[in-house]
């Protein structure tokens, strides 16, 4: 049966900003105080979307949660009307406030980790909501991210949802950012590669000394044995602490697999010839191209500032794939030569296609950290929530959604506006009836 890459994209949410949440994260925290544009977050995010279906890629949208999250407001001792709750965090304890407006669910590609039934014991597709526990304002995603992943994902025969890694550093899991996968066909089994930053139980080995390992060894190991992955197919390796310390905080924004691609940049890894040695063995049946950046061509600082690495690498008819890159990629002088001759090698990257999501560049999120890709089978597809598949029809639907219920601007005082609420969650609850999800927001159940 055939399979396909679907990419599920996250819708941006209404309250995208500007908060310097993320330490590690370099984008985050030079933009921290800056104006957002919601609408525009949105609209740039949509037509990537739009952009990728057109090409006769399967899309389809993910939607974002409700936030300020009043109930973990309220959990941290805030009392009264929703009103009260956000009048009296926003004012007595600003920070914490702020990381519960954050719309950082908007970067789906940290939503989960997902195992395609072709790889995993019981033949189901598998899904583990990832905890994002290094960052308050992310550890909070993982309850409605799970009911979402249930309502889309929703039938037992074809898939199995497990629930996420225990809070706290030692399973830190910053689900598929640090996860890729190889493959022949997509309806093929596949080598599952994942990447940690630390060891959380064995402080003798290598980590970083400045910025966060958000994903750790234990985590990755759990994710594999949870899917039920076949040890021989699954491979694990340590991010080169340096290249976090210089603000890298996910493997996706320094290496990208595809099928059997691997793009990387030459400093992604410890021990990198063990790394693709492990990989070509466990990847018995082809040999694999390993497509290397050079340090001297495209430095770690160049990746960092131009999300290079953040890119899709999609595969648009066989052994012909194309980059999805970030406009940025061509505001850089040396990523920019690179992208020109890359696609002159010998290896299957024969085409860049450069979009805008600035909005969510921003915040340190390229194309990749905006879409989840689930491996699915026609069975797989037909068992799915068919309302979330973009197209013609659903986009313009979302876009006019968008129009009416998004704010242009968003700064920091605005978000201390108890009215924000009240319009998301009208917002979320036409879009939870536009695709067809039932309740799924604290607000609904
Ligand atoms: N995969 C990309 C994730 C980007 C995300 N940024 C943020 O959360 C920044 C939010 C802010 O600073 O307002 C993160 O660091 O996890």
């Amino acid at each position: 049966m055939k399979a396909y890459e679907v990419n599920f994209d996250g819708l941006v949410g209404p309250t995208h900003n500007y908060a310097g949440l993320s330490v590690g994260n370099v984008a985050s925290l030079k933009n921290a105080d800056q104006a957002s544009s919601p609408k525009q977050g949105a609209l740039q995010g949509l037509a990537k979307m739009k952009a990728l279906s057109d090409m006769g890629l399967k899309q389809a949208v993910l939607p974002p949660l409700e936030r300020p999250d009043v109930y973990v407001l309220r959990q941290l001792g805030f009392t009264g009307s929703d009103e009260d709750v956000i009048k009296k965090a926003s004012q007595e304890a600003p920070a914490v406030y702020a990381a519960t407006c954050s719309a950082s669910s908007m970067w789906t590609a940290n939503a989960c980790t997902v195992s395609p039934s072709a790889d995993t014991r019981d033949n189901k597709v598998h899904f583990t909501a990832a905890n994002l526990s290094n960052k308050f304002h992310r550890s909070i995603e993982s309850p409605t991210t799970s009911r979402v992943l249930k309502a889309i994902f929703n039938n037992e025969q074809f898939f199995a949802h497990h629930q996420p890694l225990p809070l706290g550093d030692h399973f830190g899991d910053e689900g598929a950012a640090n996860h890729t996968r190889f493959c022949g066909d997509y309806n093929q089994s596949g080598v599952e590669f994942f990447v940690y930053g630390k060891y959380a139980f064995d402080n003798s080995k290598p980590a970083p000394t400045k910025f966060p390992a958000r994903q750790t060894m234990e985590a990755s190991q759990a994710i594999a044995r949870l899917h039920q992955l076949d040890p021989a197919r699954t491979v694990f390796a340590q991010q080169h602490p340096d290249v976090i310390d210089a603000g890298v905080f996910h493997n996706d924004v320094i290496s990208v697999g595809n099928q059997d691609c691997l793009f990387y940049h030459e400093n992604a890894f410890l021990n990198t010839e063990q790394v693709l040695d492990d990989l070509q063995a466990a990847f018995s049946e082809q040999p694999l191209h390993f497509v290397k950046v050079p340090v001297n061509e495209v430095s770690v600082s160049d990746a960092v500032n131009s999300y290079l690495f953040n890119s899709q690498l999609v595969t648009l008819s066989p052994g012909h794939m194309a980059i999805i890159a970030p406009s940025e990629c061509h505001e850089n002088e040396n990523v920019r030569r690179y992208l020109e001759q890359v696609i002159e090698l010998d290896n299957p990257i024969k085409e860049v296609k450069i979009y805008d999501v600035k909005q969510s560049m921003r915040n340190g999120g390229g194309p990749a950290c905006l879409r989840q890709r689930v491996v699915l089978n026609d069975d797989e597809i037909k068992a799915a929530n068919q309302s979330v598949f973009i197209n013609d029809e659903l986009f313009s639907t979302l876009n006019a959604w968008v129009e009416k219920h998004y704010r242009d601007q968003l700064s920091e005082k605005d978000l201390a506006d108890p009215q924000l609420l009240v319009e998301s969650r009208a917002a979320l609850d036409e879009l939870t009836q536009i695709l067809n999800l039932g309740s799924v927001y604290p607000f609904q159940l």
